[in-house]
């Protein structure tokens, strides 16, 4: 970048923020006219930029390392595609012919696939505006990298034959790239380097107390993460192998290591982003990693706004009065399975008045879904309905349902009585997504794996708007390793089964819940998320010693996120 536009960029960083009567566009904060007119043409909501991108956006183009922290939904990920897509085409090195060829400008490192390809269908989107006249190839523009069962490295030929100005991938298809062919991704001379969801890619310890009873335990798991750290860190440690070692120095040579630093040839910008940054992270990204330019940097960030037990809403508060987490309006419920099978509500839930969801002049309950005994004909009547061909589920030939029957059987319930349109159905890590959309077809929901590169299931709901209403509700599948991030804009419900990250509770289980909370609520919407545990406490026997179950760990959760649950009226 040259120093004039470095300069105009970091003033508008640097600029008072605007009084109220100067409206504040894309424009006056350093997007180019091409792009603001095909992004007004591709995304006709998106019209003004928000607080935080008003001020992540002119850090990014001046050049500055960024550590960006704002609430789920809050359009993150989406201003990162603006700045990166805004950026000037990398230098381009001489070829041996004398030409020049353009080099990857940015890197952007993502947790899974599906946020990847999320990234390139917005990219793909602003292009393809009718707006822009002779557009480049999609491909010259970005590109993603992805582990699919190998494909990534014959990707290599095409990365160095066109390299794109925005690579996006996950960190080890990146990884494998680099080693195969270090020169694939020109590393070093890149313009930008980008970290979504740092805190789900980065790992780092929280920091204990010595004379605590468990810090032994504590130094052997940190040595643990030390010597097998994550494709990320390996990766920026590549990158910023330089930056590393004069920060080392500088430590214990101060001020010549710093006119070292100052003086060494520039490397990549880092930016790196999430909803929620813990304190040992941020201690770690900001004194340890040697990654981040210090006196360079800037610290976009809402605090998380843990709110006081007062500052819960009161039992008699009405939906629009709830202010949940990552956007107002959202519900949080729990439903809790018991050793009997009874289905309830959380214990402390509150009960609030709310519009019914459900359309239909009929009452609907869980009875009337699973009155008694569901037998094969009730649930071939409801496949009908089904616009997948339902593959017959042969329950002789299963091993064990992977999930309590009745957590199954509540979500369906749950399902069917409260979602109008597409709800998303988060999983444990490793759980078998396919095998769950299918024991949840047999009874009745029209259920399907989450999907963005199949175009007729889910990349459809990624590329809609937020308004449609499918003609049947449809229930999303995916694992708590595929959802971070993802922008599901008519999403009304999350269901998640059982605590996420668990079975141990630690500041990860918090954040993993928020995460996935944060797939509604977005950008101002309502929404609701129920999650489904399971209780080991014996209903007959309030004395008896129980592990510690389920339930009780949903109520620590809610307790930690600052939220208060709410009935969901269909249930005890
Ligand atoms: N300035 C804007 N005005 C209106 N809508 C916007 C704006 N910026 C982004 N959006 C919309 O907000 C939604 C959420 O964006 P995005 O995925 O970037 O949020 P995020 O903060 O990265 O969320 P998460 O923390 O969950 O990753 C998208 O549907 C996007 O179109």
């Amino acid at each position: 970048m040259s120093r004039s536009a470095e300069a105009y960029y970091d003033s508008l960083a640097q600029s008072t923020p605007p009084t109220p009567s100067e409206p504040v566009t894309f424009e006056s904060i350093g997007i180019r006219r091409p792009i603001v007119k095909a992004l007004a043409a591709a995304f006709p909501n998106v019209q003004s930029p928000t607080p935080m991108q008003q001020r992540f956006i002119p850090a990014l183009l001046s050049g500055k390392d960024v550590l960006l922290k704002d609430e789920t939904g809050s359009g993150k990920s989406f201003g990162l595609v603006l700045a990166l897509l805004n950026k000037e085409r990398q230098r381009a090195v001489r070829t041996r012919s004398g030409a020049l060829k353009p080099q990857i400008t940015s890197l952007v490192i993502v947790p899974h696939r599906d946020l990847a390809y999320q990234f390139m269908h917005w990219i793909e989107r602003i292009v393809n505006s009718p707006t822009v006249q002779a557009p480049p190839s999609l491909a010259s523009l970005a590109q993603v990298v992805v582990r699919d069962g190998g494909s990534h490295l014959k990707q290599l030929p095409i990365l160095q034959q066109e390299p794109p100005h925005i690579l996006i991938g996950t960190p080890q298809a990146l990884l494998d790239i680099h080693n195969e062919q270090p020169d694939a991704l020109s590393l070093t001379s890149l313009s930008t380097v980008v970290v979504d969801e740092v805190d789900y890619l980065v790992d780092s310890m929280p920091i204990k107390d010595k004379n605590k009873t468990h810090f032994k335990s504590f130094l052997k798991a940190k040595r643990k993460l030390e010597r097998h750290p994550s494709a990320t860190k390996q990766l920026l440690d590549i990158i910023y192998a330089r930056r590393k070692q004069l920060a080392e120095q500088e430590n214990y040579e101060g001020s010549k290591a710093f006119h070292q630093r100052r003086y060494s040839p520039p490397s990549p910008q880092l930016v790196m982003s999430s909803a929620t940054l813990r304190r040992h992270l941020d201690l770690f990204l900001f004194r340890q990693s040697g990654w981040l330019q210090k006196d360079n940097l800037a610290k976009c960030k809402i605090p998380f706004r843990k709110r006081s037990q007062n500052a819960l809403p009161s039992p008699e508060a009405t939906e629009g009065e709830i202010d949940g987490l990552g956007g107002s309006g959202i519900l949080h419920s729990a439903l809790v399975v018991t050793l009997s099978g009874r289905i309830k509500n959380i214990e402390g839930a509150i009960a609030i008045e709310r519009k019914a969801v459900a359309s239909g002049d009929e009452a609907i309950t869980p009875e009337n879904i699973f009155g008694g005994e569901t037998n094969s004909e009730d649930v071939d009547i409801v496949n009908e309905a089904n616009t997948e061909p339902v593959e017959v589920v042969d329950t002789d030939a299963k091993t064990r349902p992977p999930f309590n029957p009745t957590a199954l059987e509540a979500i369906a319930t749950a399902f069917a009585l409260d979602v109008p349109s597409v709800a998303l159905l988060v999983l444990p890590a490793s759980a078998p997504v396919q095998r769950v959309v299918e024991e949840l077809r047999a009874i009745g929901v029209n259920a399907q794996g989450l999907d963005l590169l199949a175009a007729d299931k889910g990349r459809a709901h990624l590329l809609r708007g937020g308004d449609t209403v499918e003609a049947e509700p449809t229930l999303l599948v995916s694992t708590l390793a595929t959802t971070r991030g993802l922008d599901l804009p008519h999403l009304t419900h999350v269901f998640i089964l059982g605590i996420p990250e668990g079975p141990k509770m630690t500041g990860r289980t918090i954040d993993a819940y928020l995460h996935i909370a944060g797939r509604v609520g977005r950008f101002g919407r309502g929404g609701r998320v129920v999650s489904v545990v399971e209780s080991t406490r014996d209903e007959d026997d309030d004395d008896a010693v129980v592990p510690v179950d389920e339930a009780a760990k949903m109520v620590r959760i809610f307790r930690e996120a600052g939220v208060r649950p709410v009935i969901f009226e269909h249930f005890d």
